[in-house]
């Protein structure tokens, strides 16, 4: 049997298109996946808990872990900083399991420069209107930050090239199907059992 390290799944793209929903939605349907929980220096929001949602962290933690070469990637993100917890990603790839981040565009940007073996989804909305629609109804931003995040996320939108798969949200549902295919896509493309027979043959087993 040979030993095959995890695949790492990148799901990205503006603020407010629907990602945390997306694989809140994947994660209630699939089990092979393992999620990597972020760190963050936001304060939790209501309803969030520490070590579920994301590790709450200090600004000054956040630096030191930073500092100690603890994160996969990082970027300070409308005021706070967002990090990949670097040992969980790689001892569960390593360990042959597969790991889903959900996080924003520069942060993606940094693991494929140092993991370009990744899988790059992009999640764009059905227009530029539904997307400050669904910031809003949230209701979890002030006017301020609504307008920053609306601003960010169309310089992110031009980052879509560098993703290997882009994926509209316009339902949840036909959204998440779309993210599963790729999940499956990419263990054929592997070809994992194909690759365990060939190891077989060369070994001269039936
Ligand atoms: N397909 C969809 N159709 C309609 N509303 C949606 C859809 N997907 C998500 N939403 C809604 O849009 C809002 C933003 O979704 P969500 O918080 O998942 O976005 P996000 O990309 O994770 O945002 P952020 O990057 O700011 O964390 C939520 O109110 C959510 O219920
Ligand atoms: N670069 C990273 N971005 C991350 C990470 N975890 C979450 N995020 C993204 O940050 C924004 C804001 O999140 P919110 O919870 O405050 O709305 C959103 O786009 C997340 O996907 C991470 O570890 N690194």
């Amino acid at each position: 049997m040979i030993e095959e390290k995890g695949i790492l799944f990148i799901l990205s793209g503006p603020s407010g298109v629907g990602k945390g929903t997306v694989r809140k939605s994947l994660f209630e349907q699939s089990t092979d996946l393992r999620y990597s929980i972020s760190m963050t220096t936001r304060g939790a929001r209501e309803g969030e808990t520490d070590g579920v949602d994301y590790f709450f962290k200090s600004r000054d933690e956040f630096e030191r872990l930073i500092a100690e070469g603890k994160l996969l990637e990082h970027a300070e993100y409308v005021g706070n900083y967002y990090g990949t917890p670097r040992e969980y990603v790689e001892e569960t790839l390593e360990n042959g399991k597969d790991v889903f981040l959900e996080i924003e565009v520069q942060g993606a940007l940094q693991v494929k420069q140092n993991f370009p073996q990744g899988v790059f989804i992009f999640l764009i909305p059905p227009s530029l209107e539904e997307l400050k629609d669904r910031i809003v109804s949230r209701g979890t931003e002030t006017e301020e930050k609504v307008k920053n995040r609306l601003h960010t996320a169309r310089e992110e939108i031009e980052m879509m090239d560098a993703y290997d798969y882009v994926v509209v949200n316009d339902e949840v549902d036909n959204a998440v199907k779309k993210v599963q295919s790729i999940v499956m896509s990419e263990h054929c493309k592997r070809e994992r059992v194909a690759k365990q027979y060939k190891k077989a043959l060369e070994a001269g087993q039936s």
